[in-house]
């Protein structure tokens, strides 16, 4: 579903790949977790598969379309079908709950429609059962500002939710929350995740999170990849080789 071949990026005037000759396959109904020491690549490749990052050489196949030869425009509509969860949420801090969560239909409208706010019955009825789903429905019309960080973790899952994708990217997307909540927002993921059989692909740095949760596991060092497996195969000496 989604083949990683021989995927290289540098930065401009770096002298080391952030992503050294990756190659991986990822399946549908996978929950793929990430980890890897800070530095270590995993925002890159998070980040390269919707092409936030433009890869220097090798290709990202997603569904068979090579995404690294898409124009832009072809990319946008690719896109559409893959959503974003972010560490700082990337909400629109004046706008309320409910506005932040129809943002998310905005790659399949005519742009005069997103400008000027217009949403049809049918677009504010799928906005109310996509905050039933994550548990926001009576904070509707407060403003995102005033919320909780978990709170607004779950907008941005609201908001991922009425893009109907069919890959979900988390780049860190609990690194600003306390362990319980954390928690609940890995256990909302992975619900969405298996109701609607994605393909997962989350950034965690907390390991014990990642072993509960993942169905499979991937590292990084120095933008290689280190491991691939199952968690329970993440022991002591894994964890050593992944983080010393
Ligand atoms: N915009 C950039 N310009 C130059 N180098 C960069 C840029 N972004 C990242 N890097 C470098 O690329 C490498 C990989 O960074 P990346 O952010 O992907 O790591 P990470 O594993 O996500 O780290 P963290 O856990 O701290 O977010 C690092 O050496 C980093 O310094």
């Amino acid at each position: 579903m989604l083949t990683i071949q021989d995927l290289v990026v540098q930065y401009p005037k770096t002298e080391e790949h952030a992503i050294d000759h990756l190659n991986v396959t990822l399946e549908k109904g996978e929950f793929v977790c990430v980890l890897g020491k800070s530095g270590a690549g995993k925002s890159t490749f998070i980040r390269s598969i919707n092409r936030l990052q433009r890869p220097t050489s090798g290709t990202i196949k997603w569904e068979g379309t090579d995404l690294t030869k898409l124009s832009e425009a072809k990319m946008r509509r690719v896109r559409s079908e893959m959503v974003m969860i972010f560490q700082h949420f990337n909400l629109i801090p004046r706008m309320t709950v409910f506005q932040n969560t129809l943002t998310g239909a905005f790659g399949r409208r005519a742009p005069y429609k997103n400008l000027f706010g217009i949403f049809s019955e049918q677009e504010k009825k799928r906005g109310f059962l996509a905050l039933e789903e994550v548990g926001l429905e009576r904070h509707a019309n407060k403003r995102v500002e005033a919320l909780s960080g978990g709170q607004k973790q779950r907008v941005g899952i609201a908001r991922a939710l009425l893009q109907d994708p069919k890959l979900l990217l988390g780049d860190e997307p609990v690194a600003s929350l306390d362990p319980s909540t954390s928690r609940r927002i890995f256990e909302l993921m992975k619900r969405i995740h298996e109701e609607r059989e994605l393909l997962s692909i989350i950034n965690v740095h907390d390991v014990q999170l990642a072993k509960e949760f993942a169905t499979r596991i991937i590292a990084f060092r120095d933008g290689k990849l280190i491991f691939d497996g199952k968690p329970e195969e993440v022991d002591e000496r894994m964890f050593a080789k992944i983080y010393q």
